[in-house]
């Protein structure tokens, strides 16, 4: 049997489990976005392989762009997930800095809410490693969209007034808002590397329109996210996504034995890329981090094709997902 089968009204089967998962669960997923040729494949295979450690019950679905290159999309297939070509977006034209001269791509995430055939997902950036099963959180009350609180104390946030007087909002009480000369102070603010959304096409297309008349900024689909979902953002544990700075600028906020979801986006921190040279990366915590990414990504046995019960992917399910064709058939689960 192919491990891939067709939805059929009201429930699925799972060619691994054998048993039969009730719509509105097997309509989960993760999600990530992969663009450009580059090595953030390898952030997706480590990804894939980290949520099968974990035995996540859902599938990986890969948002890539269309100059991601057909060897790594089979790369992607044979570890089990589930690709999905989508179209760039684009930002109206603007002479803006972003804080990442790359940041112009992640507004591509944003197709990732036409992805209705899944009722609820999981965005996790391919530089996200998921260190223990997270697939609770697919149970949080429909309505909102749930992150964890960013970090204003890096360098890449010189350009805002929370990082010039100092203020976090991970310790407002360390330096508190001047409200009396700034106002209120600025709403909760997530980073976009990890998310629980429900994907709609009503509001993707709200999304595109508002992004139409909306000034890029440094921290590009990041910024636009948090503006355009403010009322429903409800903040989660930073479990759920460690921004590495955490580790030296609020070290008081973090239980690195509680910490299910490690996001490497400090300079230097990403593991495939990783020299020691940059700033805080000889620290002993960032060095077994880093170790504990590559032990996932070189484990053979956490390969798609060495599951129990995981069969050869058939080429023309592959060519099939390929070509985005396979909107209505599900991955087997744990990726
Ligand atoms: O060449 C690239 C660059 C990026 N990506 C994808 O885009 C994601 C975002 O890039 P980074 O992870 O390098 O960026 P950061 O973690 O520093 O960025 C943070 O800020 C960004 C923009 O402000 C986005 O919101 C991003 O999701 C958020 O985690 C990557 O994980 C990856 O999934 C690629 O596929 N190829
Ligand atoms: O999303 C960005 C990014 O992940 C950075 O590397 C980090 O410094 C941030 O605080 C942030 O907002
Ligand atoms: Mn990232």
């Amino acid at each position: 049997m192919s491990p891939q089968e067709v939805v059929q009204e009201g429930s699925v089967k799972s060619a691994e489990a054998g048993c039969i998962k009730p719509a509105s669960v097997q309509s989960r997923a993760y999600v990530t976005f992969l663009a450009g040729n580059g090595d953030y494949v390898k952030g997706v295979v480590g990804l894939a392989k980290g949520l099968r450690k974990v035995k996540s019950a859902y599938p990986l679905v890969v948002a890539v762009l269309p100059d991601v290159p057909e060897e790594h999309r089979r790369i992607l297939v044979s570890q089990g997930c589930i690709i999905r070509e989508i179209e760039p977006v684009y930002p109206p034209q603007n002479q803006t800095v972003f804080a990442m001269a790359y940041y112009v791509i992640t507004y591509s995430k944003l197709p990732i809410w036409e992805f209705v055939e899944y009722k609820k997902m999981i965005y996790l950036d391919g530089d996200i490693q998921v260190y223990e099963n997270i697939d609770e959180l697919f149970d949080l009350p429909d309505g909102n969209l749930y992150a964890v609180m960013d970090c204003f104390c890096e360098k890449t946030w010189s350009h805002t007034p929370q990082h010039k007087i100092g203020y976090c909002q991970q310790c407002p009480d360390k330096v508190k808002w001047p409200t009396h000369e700034l106002g209120e102070p600025p709403s909760l603010y997530f980073n976009a590397g990890m998310f629980v959304f429900e994907p709609s096409i009503q509001t993707y297309h709200h999304l595109l329109s508002t992004l139409e008349v909306t000034t890029p900024t440094p921290f590009a689909e990041q910024d636009f996210l948090n503006e355009y979902f403010r009322d429903i953002y409800k903040p989660i544990p930073l479990d759920y996504n460690l921004v590495l700075a955490m580790l030296w600028r609020h070290p008081q906020n973090v239980d690195l034995h509680q910490v299910k979801v490690v996001h490497y986006c400090a300079a230097g921190s990403k593991p495939w890329r990783y020299t020691g040279k940059e700033e805080n990366m000889q620290r002993e915590d960032i060095k077994n981090l880093v170790q504990k990414w590559w032990d996932i990504y070189n484990d053979s046995s956490l390969d798609y094709k060495n599951q129990d019960g995981a069969v050869d992917v058939d080429p023309f399910v592959v060519a099939l997902s390929e070509a985005g064709q396979l909107n209505y058939i599900t991955a087997p689960s744990a990726v």
